[in-house]
């Protein structure tokens, strides 16, 4: 069992690059099923759990793969099988994104159900009620839904009753090859849709209006392979940023994109952190002592939910009381009670979290809980006196290219380490000279 090891109390520095998004990257291979000629080559894929797992789900439908140096190309001319396999979903949610492609173009999908997850019950209504607008029949079955429609999808006036990311773009990708034209009303607005958007217009689609609320799809006949690449990771970025500000250290992200990054620049700046921006990226330099401030997360461009957990790191040693409100997902609090363990003072109630800030944490054994918990975390380790060990990291490497390595190169004293069950002494010599190799790519 692989753990992170994590010695707090240095100031980061230098630069780091950014790598492409994983929010963006799993719904432009779910559709790269739609091209029924020509191959997508996608660029600045990121060598991801995640990116692996859905590559998986398209292999299992016969369609080839190949994934070399950050390169994802996809042959999806011809698609032998319609099924998204439990073993697969289970792993990672977003492989229910291959519904509304595999529905557009072979008038069929059965896709073992999502579930809920660690952060929430995270539910798919919205994603069916599209569909069923644009006359698919759905079927549930035992742990998985069927979706058929006879003959082509058909264009629909569809309104989101949430604003609800894998929605919009399991309906966008189901509509591209409707017979008529479908709106989305109350979409969600998120960077990834209009990535998304953009890479199926390369692909002869016609969506308008990606990033505002109203998104308008007219159907065409075929669509084919392009050449796209892939926008870098703003959870990624902000998570860097935080590096920063939680160290007083000063560091250059690379590829981060102002505009993606609004409400956590505006929070960062808000706290006494000083942020440049140029064409190239984001400097964020700190001072010892930041201002604690309030932040309720809300659909983009409201502050992300994905940078929660670890804006709550940085807020629990700011100085003055924060008050941080979750309204997308009901249980996106369980670091708190990992934050404890590090000498932390937090009181949640109901979806409302009440941080004590000037906390001097304590490096402590802790727990990855999900994604986002695990990079905040990393970040409290980096802050804290002493040894911080976080388990689970498995949680980690769905969404952070090299998170070890990416932090020694800023000066960071943080490593991987391979833990045996019941080896306490083991884990005293192996320490943070044990550094893994990195996932493997596909070949
Ligand atoms: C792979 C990916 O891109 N994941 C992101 C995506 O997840 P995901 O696409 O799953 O998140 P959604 O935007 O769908 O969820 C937002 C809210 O809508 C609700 N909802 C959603 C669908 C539905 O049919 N019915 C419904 O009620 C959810 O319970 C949640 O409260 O957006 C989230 C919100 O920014 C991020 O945290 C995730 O990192
Ligand atoms: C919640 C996240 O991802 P997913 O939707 O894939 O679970 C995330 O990226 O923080």
């Amino acid at each position: 069992m692989e753990k992170i090891i994590v010695r707090g109390g240095i100031p980061l520095s230098g630069k780091v690059k950014i790598s492409g998004a994983k929010n963006a990257v799993l719904p432009i291979i779910a559709a790269s099923i739609l091209a029924k000629d020509g191959i997508s080559v996608i660029r600045d894929v990121p060598p991801l759990d995640d990116v692996f797992t859905i590559a998986k789900v398209l292999e299992a439908m016969g369609i080839n793969i190949r994934y070399d140096n950050e390169v994802l190309k996809v042959d999806a001319k011809q698609v032998k099988a319609h099924e998204a396999p439990y073993e697969l979903v289970r792993k990672m949610r977003a492989s229910f994104l291959v519904a509304g492609s595999l529905l557009g173009r072979e008038g069929y999908a059965k896709i073992s159900l999502p579930g809920g997850c660690a952060i929430g019950t995270r539910p798919i209504d919205q994603h069916l009620k599209g569909f069923e607008a644009m006359g698919a029949q759905i079927e549930f079955g035992q742990g998985f839904i069927e979706a058929r429609s006879k003959g082509r999808l058909k264009g629909a006036k569809i309104y989101l009753d949430v604003p609800s990311v894998g929605a919009t773009e399991n309906i966008m990708m189901a509509a591209t090859l409707a017979h008529g034209t479908t709106t989305i009303e109350n979409a969600a607005k998120e960077p990834e849709i209009v990535d998304l958007a953009n890479f199926l217009n390369g692909m002869g689609a016609k969506v308008r209006g990606a990033g505002t609320g109203m998104i308008r799809i007219e159907g065409v006949q075929q669509l084919s392979g392009i050449n796209h690449t892939v926008i870098p990771d703003r959870i990624e970025a902000g998570t860097y940023m935080i590096a920063a500000a939680i160290t007083g250290g000063n560091i250059f992200i690379e590829g981060a994109i102002e505009d993606h990054l609004t409400p956590v620049i505006s929070k960062l700046e808000e706290m006494g952190t000083t942020i440049l921006i140029n064409e190239k990226g984001i400097q964020v330099s700190a001072p010892t002592t930041l201002k604690a401030v309030d932040l309720k997360t809300l659909p983009y461009p409201g502050f992300p939910t994905d940078m929660q957990s670890q804006m709550m790191s940085l807020l629990m040693i700011s100085d003055g009381t924060s008050i941080v409100s979750e309204s997308l997902f009901e249980n996106r609090f369980m670091h708190v009670s990992e934050f404890e363990r590090m000498n932390a003072k937090i009181k949640v109630e109901g979806q409302t979290a009440v941080i004590n800030g000037n906390t001097k944490l304590i490096g402590a054994k802790v727990n990855a809980t999900d994604l986002r918990a695990g990079a905040a975390l990393i970040l409290a380790g980096l802050a804290a006196e002493g040894e911080t060990v976080i388990s689970d990291i498995h949680h980690i490497d769905r969404g952070y290219v090299n998170v070890t390595e990416k932090l020694k190169q800023l000066g960071a004293n943080i490593g991987r380490v391979q833990y045996h069950e019941n080896e306490e002494a083991h884990e005293h010599n192996t320490r943070i000279e044990r550094v893994l190799p990195i996932q493997p790519t596909l070949a």
